[in-house]
């Protein structure tokens, strides 16, 4: 067979994956020096230096190319990743060695987006009304303003080096006090803030720091007038796509989001006695509601009416019977080559295995045996809460729904890994990373594909 001589740029690569074959440390760490994007380079059948060093015991090759911030996510053309090919070969110092130093092939999910509980919900301070009251007009408490269940937000589309484009806008009691007297508006207490570095530490100390109280306003006010309660670039989410625009905040920011935004879409959405049909008034700091008719039934014995509704959702990465391969589906109103898991409402007294097994089957076709839970996110787009599964297909032929799905369709771990590792990429766009759908994906991907 002819031999065509290599490129400077092909030799290179070689003499550095060599270097991880031979665990030829010194030479490795020179290579890079010179030519740091080598790292990750592949050679034949896709193979990394991690891979190589992997394969061959390298603990301390392994261990340099981490520190040099090396991907561990591409996989090999028989969808392996370096963790996989450790295992594999029973170098269990090195595959612990990965696992440790990445959350996601250790089977630890990183935290979701919209699950940090920035403030301390404090629930039994919602019924002491004088203790409500006090800490209305202490100065500070910090008020977040809602027009319309959008929040007011200061925009920071300067800053390119940072990923969050929106910061909730605070105000202090004198910015919104007038908005109390209006009947429609609803007050909704969110939490105390947990101690943390920025807590003053003499009052911290002393034991006189009290954590200042939050609370959210949703207000029908007129959005211009609103805006001019505060200066700068702000504004409310009104010409935009909230499922976008709602994944733009700080991991801080999003979960508080998360909670005041659920509980004042329920506001809005039931403001009459949903048993009678009569007015209702406002309790325990805007979590519950009440009914104004002293003989209405939900007033009476064991109800759930008065609450703000939370909607369970199954949402499943449901993989093929050969687990080298994963369903994804598309709805017509995803962005073009857009896949993501399959989900579905949980129906009244239906298990989450249950619901797993009939959404998938009734989207497409396919069958589904075992199904393992594996982590859940708050959704407020109104207030859903999705249960993230891993199921095992018993089935494999597609047969769409196509009332709730355009197509359906099985990707291979290495067409996943390509999207997860390049990005977007026309051929499959994977859902972005604040989604459970996404976190789910990435998950399955670093799992060793014989689980
Ligand atoms: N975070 C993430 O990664 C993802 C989140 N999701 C979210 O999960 C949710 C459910 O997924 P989806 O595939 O639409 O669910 P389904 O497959 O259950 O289909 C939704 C349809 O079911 C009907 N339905 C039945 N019960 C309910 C209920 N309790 N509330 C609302 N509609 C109900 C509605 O029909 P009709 O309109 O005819 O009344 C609705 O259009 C969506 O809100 C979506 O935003 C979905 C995928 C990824
Ligand atoms: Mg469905
Ligand atoms: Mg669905
Ligand atoms: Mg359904
Ligand atoms: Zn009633």
């Amino acid at each position: 067979m002819a031999s065509f001589p290599l490129s400077a740029k092909e030799e290179i690569v070689e003499r550095f994956l060599d270097a991880a074959v031979r665990g030829d440390l010194p030479q490795l760490r020179m290579l890079l020096t010179h030519t740091p994007s080598l790292i990750n380079q592949t050679g034949y059948s896709g193979w990394t230096a991690l891979m190589l060093a992997a394969r061959n015991g390298h603990y301390n090759v392994v261990e340099a190319l981490l520190s040099h911030g090396c991907d561990k996510l591409p996989v090999n053309s028989s969808s392996q990743t370096a963790y996989d090919i450790a295992k594999f070969w029973g170098h269990s110092h090195i595959s612990n060695l990965l696992a440790q130093t990445d959350d996601r092939c250790s089977g630890v999910l990183p935290e979701l987006y919209f699950c940090r509980e920035t403030l301390d919900r404090q629930s039994d301070k919602r019924t002491d009304k004088a203790w409500l009251e006090a800490q209305q007009s202490d100065p500070n408490t910090v008020y977040l303003l809602f027009s319309n269940i959008n929040p007011m937000v200061s925009r920071c589309e300067e800053d390119k080096s940072s990923e969050v484009l929106n910061k909730l806008c605070r105000f202090r009691y004198d910015g919104v006090k007038d908005l109390f007297q209006k009947p429609t508006t609803k007050l909704i207490f969110l939490g105390v803030e947990k101690m943390n570095s920025s807590s003053s530490c003499s009052q911290v100390q002393e034991g006189s720091w009290e954590p200042p109280a939050w609370f959210a306003i949703g207000t029908d006010e007129d959005a211009t007038e609103l805006l001019k309660r505060c200066r700068g670039k702000n504004c409310f989410f009104t010409t935009f796509s909230p499922k976008i625009d709602l994944l733009t905040f700080s991991e801080e920011e999003a979960g508080i989001v998360a909670h005041a935004r659920s509980v004042l879409v329920w506001h809005d959405r039931y403001s009459f006695c949903s048993t009678c049909g009569s007015g209702t008034s406002l309790e325990e700091g805007g979590h519950k509601r009440r009914c104004l008719n002293s003989e209405c039934r939900s007033l009476k014995g064991v109800h759930n009416t008065c609450y703000p509704r939370v909607d369970p959702v199954v949402i499943m990465l449901v993989v093929h019977p050969d687990r080298n391969q994963c369903l994804l589906g598309r709805k017509k109103s995803f962005p073009v080559g857009m896949f993501s898991c399959l989900a579905g409402f949980i129906e009244p007294g239906e298990a989450i295995e249950d619901a797993v097994r009939r959404e998938v089957e009734e989207e497409s076709g396919v069958k589904v045996g075992l199904v393992r839970y594996i982590c859940s996110q708050p959704w407020p787009m109104p207030s859903n809460l999705m249960i993230g599964c891993l199921a095992i297909a018993t089935s494999t032929n597609i047969k769409v729904d196509q009332n709730e799905i355009e197509e359906a369709r099985w990707f291979t771990r290495q067409q996943i890994a390509e999207s997860l590792h390049r990005g977007a990429n026309p051929a499959l766009m994977l859902p972005p990373s604040q989604t459970i759908a996404h976190q789910l994906i990435r998950y399955w991907i670093c799992k060793n594909a014989n689980l």
